[in-house]
């Protein structure tokens, strides 16, 4: 499905003539400037201009073998071409500079390479070396000390012999990971680490890449030193030999099965009897084992689960681009699709003329935008917390592990409804496997339970906003992402309604941590532990902690839409304008009730808001195409029959439907093995 130089459909043609703003101003701003939009799509057509990256058929028509040996194929095929792109120019960003040294910045955009855009338009099943770069790799590069470093990283770094994976889950355990049962027994004689899987609930279980793809791993396991036990720790185990590929002695490894989707990444499970590893292999940056058995206490025991907050950051933005790349086959195709007149006798309207549709996709395209704006905040700050780490100060460490969580688990979990209700409204062909939603559903729902299950980390911001509310009480100086919980003061609407509104999500967010630390002490004074009494407000708890997320991202949206629209052309601040309007209000509408709840709001003053969001998607309208084209999916990136840039969704539907092995011979031998018999009554 290229982008074709076809005709364009003449309805896409009136609706990009027709837009207040440029589709490639947009593009330039979305893309973070002139440069790097050039640089993305010169890198996009060095892919997509070779054939050897065109699937032989549509995934949908391979077997699960098929599919991961098809990835792993092209995987590498990928690699190959990306280092010889950078040994043509220099290592620019996103591309991750291969060939270049490697830093955590450097992982970061080859990760929005892999989950991006360009990622997804060639591994719609995600890509089959991903845990490799995504979590081996930032764990050896924060979790080593000096030493290992210099003896992994680089080799890592190239592939010289090493894949690696991240495996922490066990078949027993994902969650609570102190629960995790693999054992890791020093032998101070042989100065090694001895790994045993005790139980069947102690194998390693969902690792990507680990089942036939992975020949190196880190493992989380419970450390002991002659019988005592300090606790998890990252150790470094090689599982597959390096030239054979077959599992080393002890290792006893698998690909758990077929998924709902990211089937090409490969997730395995994995058991160690009486596995050795050098006493080095462990990762010292933290906590030390010496040669004679001492244990060394880390500085910061929470180290250990900072590839974890690392992933979390990049998940946010993950999401954003999938949620965009459904709203725009959404957009595109209800642009082109005409159904039902709206007055008797006139022609049928474009379906995207319905205002019932307006409401379906354009608060998913603003969602999108201002997960945008959250996704860069929270890898600026990121970055300043790990340098202030570095220095020795963990003082912000909990704010952005309470501001990582919640945000991933909204941003996903309202990522996932948006992509499924986009598909509902492309009608019975956003159903089919060639409209793409299967895939892009597939991967973006994964990312809800992986890296921290939606309802756990909800409740770890909940138990940091609990107690930062307890700060407030006693009139400490509180952390900026819930400055505004000190401010008791009721909403004043006035004839801002923006400000209005994201003032009371923000006063709900505030209201429901009092309401959860309430039911905390009403619990405890019943006598119950700290712990029941945290299990009994668990509701109010993990909703107080998505309601901050809402307010967080609503008004973070309000401040970024500020810094931009000094330095934007008018109309595209404008168009950004309505955006987050739109983002504010359809958040505040979905969330009526607990508004209602905590704010003294009259109901004109409902109105008066539903009126004015309903008059913004009219407003939006005429550009919404432009404004998705600005997005700048290239036809491979949607790999959609409905989202194509030109507009021929009937033709192509009709040729993918053609193109279905089923319709390669004329008869079916069902119909002589099975169906004949039937009908003569022979079976
Ligand atoms: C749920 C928790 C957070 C609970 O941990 P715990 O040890 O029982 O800790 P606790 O007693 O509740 O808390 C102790 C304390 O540690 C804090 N904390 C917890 N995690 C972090 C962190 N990452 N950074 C900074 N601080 C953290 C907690 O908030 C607690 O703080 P507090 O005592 O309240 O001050 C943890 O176990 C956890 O993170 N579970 C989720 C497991 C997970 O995310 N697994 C990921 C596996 S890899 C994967 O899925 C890869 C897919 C990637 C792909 O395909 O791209
Ligand atoms: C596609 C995919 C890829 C993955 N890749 C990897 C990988 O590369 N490496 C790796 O190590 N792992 C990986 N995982 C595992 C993943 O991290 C875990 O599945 C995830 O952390 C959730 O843990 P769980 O499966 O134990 O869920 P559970 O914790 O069993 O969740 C089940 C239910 O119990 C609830 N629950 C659990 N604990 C609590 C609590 N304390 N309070 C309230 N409710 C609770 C949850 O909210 C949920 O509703 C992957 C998983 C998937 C799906």
């Amino acid at each position: 499905m290229e982008r074709v130089s076809m005709e364009v459909h003449a309805d896409l043609q009136r609706e990009r003539a027709a837009a207040t703003i440029s589709s490639e101003h947009f593009a330039e701003w979305w893309a973070g400037g002139r440069e790097r939009l050039e640089e993305r799509r010169a890198l996009e057509r060095y892919f997509f201009d070779d054939p050897e990256f065109n699937d032989p058929k549509h995934i949908s028509f391979m077997s699960y073998k098929e599919l991961y040996e098809h990835s792993v194929a092209k995987g590498t095929r990928f690699l190959a071409k990306l280092r010889e792109w950078q040994r043509l120019r220099a290592p620019v960003d996103g591309t991750g500079g291969l060939t270049g040294g490697l830093d955590i910045k450097t992982l970061h955009d080859f990760r929005l390479l892999i989950s991006g855009p360009l990622g997804t338009a060639l591994f719609q099943q995600s890509f089959p070396l991903r845990l490799h770069f995504a979590m081996f790799l930032p764990t050896l590069l924060n979790q080593g000390d000096e030493e290992q470093k210099k003896q992994w990283l680089e080799r890592a770094w190239h592939m010289d012999g090493i894949i690696g994976t991240y495996a922490q889950t066990e078949l027993g355990h994902g969650t609570f990971i102190r629960g995790l049962e693999t054992r890791a027994d020093y032998d101070a004689e042989h100065e090694e680490f001895v790994l045993n899987t005790p139980s069947l609930t102690a194998y390693k279980w969902w690792p990507g890449n680990m089942g036939q793809t992975a020949n190196m791993v880190v493992v989380l396991a419970q450390l002991y030193i002659k019988g005592k036990h300090y606790g998890l720790q990252p150790f470094l185990v090689r599982i597959r030999n390096e030239q054979t590929h077959e599992p080393e002695p002890g290792i006893d490894v698998g690909d758990i099965g077929a998924k709902l989707g990211a089937n090409a990444v490969n997730n395995g499970f994995l058991g160690f009897r009486n596995v050795r590893i050098p006493r080095d292999q462990m990762l010292m940056k933290n906590a030390k084992v010496l040669p004679d058995g001492t244990f060394v206490k880390g500085p910061e025991p929470l180290l250990l689960y900072g590839t974890m907050v690392f992933v979390r950051v990049l998940i946010v933005h993950d999401v954003m681009v999938g949620l965009l790349q459904a709203a725009t086959i959404a957009t595109r195709y209800a642009a082109v699709r005409r159904q039902s007149p709206i007055e008797p006798n006139a022609p049928e309207p474009q379906i995207l003329d319905h205002l019932t549709q307006q409401a379906k996709i354009f608060p998913q395209i603003a969602r999108g935008v201002c997960y945008r704006l959250a996704a860069d905040f929270l890898w600026q700050f990121y970055q300043r917390i790990m340098q202030q780490l570095e220095a020795g100060n963990r003082k912000g460490l909990p704010e952005l592990h309470a501001l990582s969580c919640c945000l991933k688990s909204v941003c996903t979990q309202e990522s996932n409804e948006g992509i499924d209700a986009l598909r509902k409204a492309c009608g019975g062909q956003g159903y089919l496997a060639s409209a793409n939603f299967d895939n892009i559903y597939g991967l973006a729902t994964a990312a809800y339970t992986y890296e921290g299950e939606y309802t756990v980390l909800l409740l770890q911001t909940a138990r940091f906003l609990v107690r930062q509310y307890e700060d407030s009480l006693k009139r400490k100086v509180l952390p900026d992402s819930i400055n505004y919980m000190r401010d008791t003061t009721r909403l004043r609407w006035t004839k801002n309604l923006l400000a209005n509104a994201v003032r009371a999500l923000e006063i709900v967010a505030a209201s429901k941590v009092r309401v959860a630390w309430e039911q905390i002490r009403l619990e405890r004074k019943r006598g119950q532990s700290a712990q029941q009494a945290a299990n009994l407000a668990g509701i109010q708890l993990s909703t107080a902690a998505a309601a901050h997320a809402r307010a967080f991202l609503a008004r973070n949206s309000l401040r970024e839409l500020k810094k931009l629209q000094r330095n934007l052309k008018p109309e595209l601040g404008g168009v950004l304008q309505q955006l987050v309007e739109i983002f504010v209000y359809d958040t505040f509408l979905r969330q009526l009730g607990d508004i209602l709840k905590w704010n003294h709001i009259a109901v004109v003053q409902v109105t008066q808001l539903e009126q004015r969001y309903e008059q913004l998607l009219r407003d939006f309208r005429p550009n919404a195409v432009a404004l998705v084209d600005g997005f700048d999916f290239h036809d491979r990136v949607l790999g959609s029959t409905l989202g194509c840039y030109d507009g021929r969704i009937y033709e192509r539907l009709m040729e993918e439907a053609r193109k279905n092995p089923l319709n390669e011979e004329p008869v079916n031998s069902s119909f002589r093995m099975h169906l004949q018999p039937l009908m003569r009554g022979k079976l």
